[in-house]
């Protein structure tokens, strides 16, 4: 057992996808894998490990936001040995030509997260990217089962609720698509101990456009993402 993961050694598969919420792990468990277990409940952060595609796959909460998120990947690499860690997230659409429930591969993350600036001293702007290799077997898998894909930037934020609006209308103009608050920690964590990592997004809201999904919704409906998501989990 690690501080954060209930787990025994060897109960997490290499191979791991990471929403941010626990139901939504839950879900994923029930719905898509094969004598799913759930390995652990710690603070309600639930864990699960099954087949897919006859592959071992789990599914790990991660909590909302960076210093959690980094909790539960470093944890995952560090203890469990997971090599692949796969976010499937919801995010807040900024730019104009996105609808609600498409799909983001995030190829790199900007963030007003402090915690890189900590690590490099405030003298390096690290960019935090994904996995390519990742980011290319989750297109091509997108495309042979006809889900449009949209490969690009997002911001890893810390606040949900933003009252700097126009900083994500000067971010649109720079191509950043949409906002979440995992990535970026997501990306760094597997860069600093050598695992690979990708980010998944499936469109919640429209920020600019006030549109929204239901709570229900994001945490039981985004299927096309976690099927681009598993099949590209077990290529890997
Ligand atoms: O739906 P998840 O994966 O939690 O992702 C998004 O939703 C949460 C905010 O509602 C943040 O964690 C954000 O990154
Ligand atoms: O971080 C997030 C996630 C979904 N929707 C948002 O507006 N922000």
């Amino acid at each position: 057992m690690s501080v954060h993961i209930g787990a025994n050694p060897g109960e997490i598969a290499p191979r791991v996808l990471m929403p941010g919420d626990p139901l939504r792990a839950k879900w994923i468990a029930e719905t898509f894998l094969q004598d799913a277990k759930c390995y652990s409940t710690v603070r309600g952060m639930l864990g699960f490990t099954g087949t897919y595609r006859g592959v071992e796959v789990s599914v790990q909460g991660s909590g909302m936001g960076m210093p959690s998120a980094t909790i539960y990947a470093h944890e995952l690499i560090n203890e469990y040995g997971v090599t692949t860690l796969i976010r499937v997230g919801t995010c807040g659409a900024i730019v104009d030509d996105l609808q609600l429930r498409d799909v983001i591969a995030v190829n790199g993350a900007s963030t007003d997260s402090s915690m890189n600036r900590q690590r490099f001293d405030g003298l390096i702007d690290y960019a935090p990217v994904a996995d390519f290799g990742l980011l290319r077997t989750a297109v091509t898998t997108a495309e042979e089962r006809d889900i449009p894909v949209r490969v690009g930037p997002i911001l890893a934020a810390d606040l949900f609720y933003t009252d700097r609006m126009d900083l994500y209308d000067r971010l649109a103009d720079y191509g950043v698509l949409a906002v979440e608050m995992e990535s970026a920690a997501l990306f760094t964590t597997a860069a600093r101990y050598r695992a690979k990592a990708l980010t998944l997004l499936t469109v919640s809201d429209h920020i600019k456009r006030g549109e929204k999904t239901t709570s229900q919704e994001r945490e039981q409906t985004f299927s096309a993402m976690i099927e681009i998501a598993l099949d590209t989990a077990i290529t890997a």
